[in-house]
């Protein structure tokens, strides 16, 4: 809850005020940043203030009301409940809602190009019969061109601005999709996929910060979480039409990687018409521009009290922080520090859970679970990608409702169990595993595959399959096999080396899995792993990022969270395969659970509340120590904003009670 403590002409005016404000500015000298006041949780600090502005409930308005007061001004006329509520509803603009869409289409992009590859590699693979280490670049290389984007991204948004940003990265995904969709051999190919990993690097780091710099408090969660189920609906489209031109064995996969060129060019000609973040550009010192574009944006020339918010805010920022590369400045910052590090760290515990190894790897589950069907395997994956983007859409409800940190800490406790869940029916089946009861001989068969004994050894052995006929429920004539290299969907030899025959044959080749009974509990902590990961720990990682910054070191700490993301991301779908191999699935699945759990105990310890608070005033959630254990939690607080100087009550009891 915020409130403006003094008019401005009172604060200038009396002593009370001159004192107030000269704590203020010793305060930001000392700290480096604004300080905040914290009044108690009864309220009891605004005992001079009318009861009825005191937002006590939950409702919509009330959340408006709890961002609007943050530049309201109590001492003037207008500021009764109904006139608050009744401003901050003015102030939702459908221009907003214009400029998150728009916006947005980064993150679909982002979502489209990661998720599309998959489908697309079936084809390609055999068209251009690609090696497994070309089918390895194709994958990677967006991702690490994306990673190393999102850094670069951070100097040419401060440099440039946000608009001029994503108008680069959706130029570059127009001309990567067009690369990829006519790409004559696998060379100009790779070329293709690392333009659209740059892509989706300055899109991933700068389509956040954007949005939160245009949104008005009471509703910049849920536009930012906006980005994110972009992201996650992309990925779902993605697999739709996989799905749909699967069936186009020849050229499918040019329409598959080439149609993402119809929303950037969309979003490229849609930002040439809107406008850049008012934030920058008062950074930047074009006053009026940023005037007039926040105008713009709320729909209203009454815009003077966030205008001179921000204003003030970039002008104790000049004065305060030094010179010098930016993240040199954030590391010798403290407060900027804290929230890099809880903003790293989150996108770091958000990768180290495993999303993209669990979405990679939705297919084996489902073929562990029976179904053997290829095209069914692909549809059924484009109904996980769809499950995921559902539930990103309830974080998207919650996340005005109950908080960035409730959800955050729900969908890491939940992510953490239903990792233990999958890991369980992993280590059932790993238990009952089928044995080996055919040792075929011959020189092909050579190989350490004959050695294995029972299916789960021989399934972890990258060159080696098992193959089985089933009877109803039972299993016979099984053996361990080697791969056909070129074609992991059949063996090199013997009765499972002809895909096509296979089916009809009741002959059965599961290279990455065992046929097993406990196949249903896999798939249900696949489902709850989406239903608890997509809610919060997708979408709330990059909306936190997006908020906690100060204004001078936004661009570079999004980069840098966003850098650390992608490099997690490359990390953990590298090691992912080797990990299964020495630890087995069961491990790689306790080990992301274990990994989870120390990501809650970091969450429960530094992660402040920021649901509400102006971006101007987020900042000093960091002014004091991380690893508080949420002390006195920080739902509780409220911070009161003196004439651009932010007052702490905790450090500040007696100079401020305006109690009788
Ligand atoms: O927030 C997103 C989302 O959860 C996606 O599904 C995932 O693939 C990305 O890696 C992640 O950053």
């Amino acid at each position: 809850m915020h409130f403006r403590l003094f008019p401005k002409s009172k604060m200038s005016g009396g002593w009370f005020g001159r004192l107030l404000h000269q704590i203020g500015r010793e305060r930001v000298k000392l700290t480096g940043l604004s300080v905040f006041y914290k009044a108690g949780d009864n309220g009891h600090k605004l005992t001079n203030m009318s009861k009825s502005m005191e937002p006590s409930g939950n409702t919509e308005d009330e959340r408006c009301l709890i961002g609007v007061f943050g530049d309201s001004n109590i001492n003037s006329p207008d500021s009764t409940e109904s006139t608050v509520v009744n401003r901050c509803k003015g102030r939702t603009h459908y221009f907003v809602y214009v400029l998150a869409f728009f916006s947005a289409l980064g993150g679909f992009l982002f979502g489209y190009d990661t998720g599309v590859v998959s489908g697309a590699m079936l084809l390609l693979k055999k068209e251009m019969n690609l090696s497994a280490l070309w089918q390895e670049s194709l994958v990677s290389s967006t991702v690490g061109a994306a990673a190393l984007s999102a850094l670069a991204g951070g100097y040419l948004n401060g440099l440039y601005g946000r608009r001029v940003c994503i108008l680069l990265a959706s130029f570059i995904f127009s001309v990567g999709g067009l690369v990829l969709s006519v790409g004559p051999n696998k060379e100009v190919l790779l070329l293709g996929r690392l333009t659209v990993g740059l892509g989706i690097g300055i899109a991933s780091m700068t389509v956040p910060v954007y949005i939160a710099e245009v949104s008005p408090p009471h509703l910049r969660g849920q536009l930012v979480t906006l980005n994110t189920l972009f992201i996650t609906g992309g990925q779902f489209i993605a697999s739709v039409v996989d799905g749909a031109f699967s069936y186009l064995h020849h050229d499918g996969w040019r329409y598959m990687l080439g149609l993402s060129v119809l929303p950037a060019v969309l979003q490229f000609v849609g930002f040439l018409f809107l406008p850049e973040s008012p934030r920058w550009l008062l950074q930047k010192g074009q006053d009026q521009k940023a005037r007039q574009v926040l105008s713009q944006i709320r729909g209203t020339t009454h815009v003077d009290e966030e205008y001179d918010a921000i204003k003030t805010t970039i002008e104790e920022e000049m004065a305060s922080t030094g010179g010098g590369p930016v993240l040199c400045r954030i590391l010798s910052s403290p407060p900027a520090r804290r929230a890099l590090i809880v903003g790293c760290g989150l996108q770091m515990i958000q990768q180290l859970s495993g999303i993209n190894t669990v979405m990679y790897y939705s297919a084996t589950i489902l073929q562990m679970a029976g179904v053997r069907d290829d095209k069914m395997a692909i549809w059924l994956a484009a109904g996980t990608a769809g499950t995921n983007f559902l539930f990103t859409l309830v974080g998207m409800w919650l996340v005005e409702r109950v908080g960035r940190r409730k959800l955050t800490l729900g969908s890491i406790v939940g992510t953490a169990l239903s990792l233990a869940v999958l890991a369980i029916g992993f280590l059932l089946s790993a238990q009952t595993s089928p044995p080996v009861t055919l040792h075929p001989v011959g020189p092909v068969l050579n190989s350490s595959c004959t050695q294995y004994r029972f299916c789960e050894p021989c399934m972890l052995d990258p060159d080696c399959g098992f193959c089985y006929g089933e009877n109803g429920t039972s299993l016979f004539e099984t053996s361990c096999v080697p791969v056909n290299q070129a074609n992991p969907e059949e063996a090199a030899m013997g009765r499972c080396s002809n895909a096509s025959q296979q089916q009809n044959s009741g002959i059965f080749w599961a290279y990455n899995y065992c046929p097993t009974r406990y196949s249903w509990i896999v798939l249900f902590g696949l489902i709850l792993y989406l239903a608890f990961f997509a809610p919060g720990m997708g979408p709330m990682p990059w909306t936190i990022n997006s908020e906690i910054y100060p204004l001078w070191a936004r661009s570079t700490g999004n980069a840098c969270s966003a850098g650390v993301n992608w490099t997690c991301n490359v990390l953990v779908s590298l090691t992912f395969l080797h990990v299964a191999e020495y630890l087995t699935y069961y491990g790689a699945f306790f080990l992301y659970s274990g990994l989870a759990l120390l990501g809650l105990v970091f969450i429960l310890c530094c992660l402040p509340e920021t649901k509400g608070l102006r971006l101007e005033d987020i900042e000093g959630l960091f002014a004091t120590q991380l690893c508080t254990c949420g002390d006195a939690g920080p739902s509780h607080r409220h911070y009161i904003r003196v004439n651009g100087g932010n007052l702490n009550s905790e450090n500040d009891e007696d100079s401020d009670d305006e109690s009788p």
